[in-house]
């Protein structure tokens, strides 16, 4: 199989980059009156001590302003059967949260009804990075459910895991808890 090499424009960055599968994760908060969020899948763990993680929205995101000047935005991650709440929140429109069931967290930012795990983070740091910030996090209270499986984006489609073919192996819960500190996980 060739590797074949192309130029770097648009068209290529965004083919290319979509090789890189992730989950899906809306990114909350609030004004203290009315909440915002948006569709994002440039979300990472940080780091595990102190507890960061970061997320990049565009310079031009109208939700990020509203994030930035409240201090607090909270990270939802979707579920399989979410991608019509992706879409929702990947697009511009005036109320994203009609018809959206869900509660506060602690920081007052939405946690959506079904997604897997949520994060409510403080601003720690904003770096300005071509046409996106990125945006560190620091995780103050964190929640998940079980059972669903996760949305996917990979190359510009949703996906998702389809069925396990191989259960876990048996020894996985004695690999995770039998970490070295310096191993990363
Ligand atoms: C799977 C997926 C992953 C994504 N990942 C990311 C990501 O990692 N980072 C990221 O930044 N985005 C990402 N997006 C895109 C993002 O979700 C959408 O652009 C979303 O609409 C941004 O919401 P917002 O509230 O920030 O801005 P919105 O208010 O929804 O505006 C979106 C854009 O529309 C333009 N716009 C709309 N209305 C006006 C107006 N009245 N005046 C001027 N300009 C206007 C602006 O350019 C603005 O950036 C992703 C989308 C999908 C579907
Ligand atoms: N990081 C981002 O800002 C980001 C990521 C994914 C999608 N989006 C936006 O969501 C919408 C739907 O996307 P699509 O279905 O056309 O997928 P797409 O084909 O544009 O996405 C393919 C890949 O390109 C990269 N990408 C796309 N837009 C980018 C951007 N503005 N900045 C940095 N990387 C980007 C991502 O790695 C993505 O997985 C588009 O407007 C797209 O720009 C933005």
């Amino acid at each position: 199989m060739s590797v074949e090499q192309v130029a770097v424009d648009q068209a290529a960055f965004r083919r290319v980059l979509g090789h890189f599968g992730t989950g899906v994760v809306v990114i909350t908060g609030s004004d203290g009156a009315q909440p915002v969020g948006f569709a994002c899948q440039s979300f990472a763990a940080l780091s595990l001590d102190p507890p960061l993680v970061l997320f990049c929205p565009a310079r031009t995101s109208r939700s990020w302003p509203v994030l930035e000047r409240s201090g607090w935005f909270c990270v939802n991650v979707l579920s399989e059967s979410q991608q019509s709440v992706s879409t929702v929140f990947g697009r511009s429109a005036p109320d994203k949260f009609a018809g959206v069931r869900w509660r506060p967290a602690p920081s007052g930012a939405p946690v959506l009804d079904g997604v897997l795990a949520w994060i409510d983070c403080s601003v720690a740091a904003v770096h300005g990075a071509g046409d996106h910030y990125i945006v560190v996090g620091r995780v103050e209270t964190l929640g998940e459910t079980t059972g669903e499986r996760p949305l996917l984006f990979y190359r510009g489609a949703y996906a998702g895991l389809g069925p396990t073919s191989q259960p876990p192996p048996p020894d996985l819960d004695a690999f995770l808890t039998g970490l070295h500190p310096d191993d990363w996980m």
